[in-house]
């Protein structure tokens, strides 16, 4: 199959401001992909361009190999969870419900019914009168059983619990291993989604930083903890992103894969590695882009 997405050279500027930067990048089919980055980055901006909810400034976007803009090819197969959905004052929630099921031709109603019972949501209540996490939990059972070849959530669970953030990673992980499809999420909580993620993308101040899959990603660094002494024998010449100490014990974060070499030497030093989380990584990876000099990925 083609990509779901291709973007190259996209920008999209308000006035002087650059929200987007010449970003190029394809998305593939049946992956998820985790859209990284600060606040301001650029994240939603992209996903509105994706999603023909705003114009690009310049550069070229595919979507299912088409221009997206009025498209219905194309939008029949995206599904948008944006964190502040609006929704008419009247509506209860088996209204959106009712919405969601014309809007999505693979609308699947009684899997939006096991999810709605999941996440414990009052079918009749009003959607003004539902709290704000249960006001995500909408978007996230429309997102989930929209099962839209395309889609995308962006923040979707401002104020929803750790068991309802958790729910909703064991349902998309169930439903995409038994429906694939292509899945988009912006998020910042990138340690708790980073074990959904197969491939990353960070953004920051509106360049694409990385464009990497999510395993590569992980092996990029390791953290190192024995003696500070040998630690720090070891860490010698190498990239260190942090240093923590604790009397004589010491533990150092390293950039870059190790070779056999390295691992000798950290075995004789009594070293012991552990991997280190895609949330330092990315954190690391943001403080330190020269955004100026950033690559544009693919
Ligand atoms: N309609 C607009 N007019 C002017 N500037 C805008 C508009 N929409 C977004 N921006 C600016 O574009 C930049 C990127 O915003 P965007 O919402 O895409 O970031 P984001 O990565 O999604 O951030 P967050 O994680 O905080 O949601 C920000 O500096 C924002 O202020």
């Amino acid at each position: 199959m083609t990509n779901i997405v291709e973007v190259n050279g996209l920008t999209k500027s308000y006035g002087k401001m650059t929200a987007v930067d010449h970003v190029s990048f394809t998305i593939q089919p049946n992956k998820i992909y985790g859209l990284l980055g600060r606040n301001g980055a650029g994240k939603t901006t992209i996903m509105q361009m994706i999603s023909a909810q705003q114009f690009a400034t310049s550069g070229e976007l595919k979507v299912f190999g088409e221009e997206p803009f009025e498209n219905s090819r194309v939008l029949d197969q995206i599904c948008f969870i944006k964190e502040s959905q609006k929704y008419p004052d009247t509506f209860h929630v088996n209204d959106v419900m009712a919405v969601a099921k014309s809007l999505y031709p693979n609308w699947d109603d009684a899997y939006a019914h096991a999810l709605i019972e999941n996440f414990r949501l009052p079918l009749k209540r009003k959607i003004k009168k539902l709290s704000r996490g249960m006001l995500s939990s909408v978007g996230i059972v429309v997102g989930l059983a929209s099962r839209a070849p395309l889609t995308i959530f962006d923040e979707p669970y401002l104020g929803l619990d750790a068991v309802a953030r958790v729910l909703f990673y064991d349902r998309l992980l169930e439903d995409y291993a038994e429906f694939p499809r292509t899945v988009i999420l912006s998020t910042h909580l990138i340690d708790e989604v980073s074990r959904l993620l197969e491939h990353v993308l960070v953004i920051d101040q509106g360049k694409l930083i990385l464009n990497e899959d999510a395993d590569a990603l992980r092996g990029r660094a390791c953290t190192v903890s024995g003696l500070a002494t040998a630690v720090d024998a070891f860490t010698r010449g190498k990239e260190v992103l942090e240093r923590t100490a604790i009397g004589a014990a010491a533990s150092a974060t390293i950039l870059g894969t190790l070779n056999e070499r390295d691992r000798k030497d950290a075995e004789s030093f009594g070293l012991e590695f552990t991997s280190v989380s895609m949330q330092q990584l990315i954190i690391h990876l943001t403080r330190t882009s020269n955004v100026g000099k950033g690559s544009e990925g693919e």
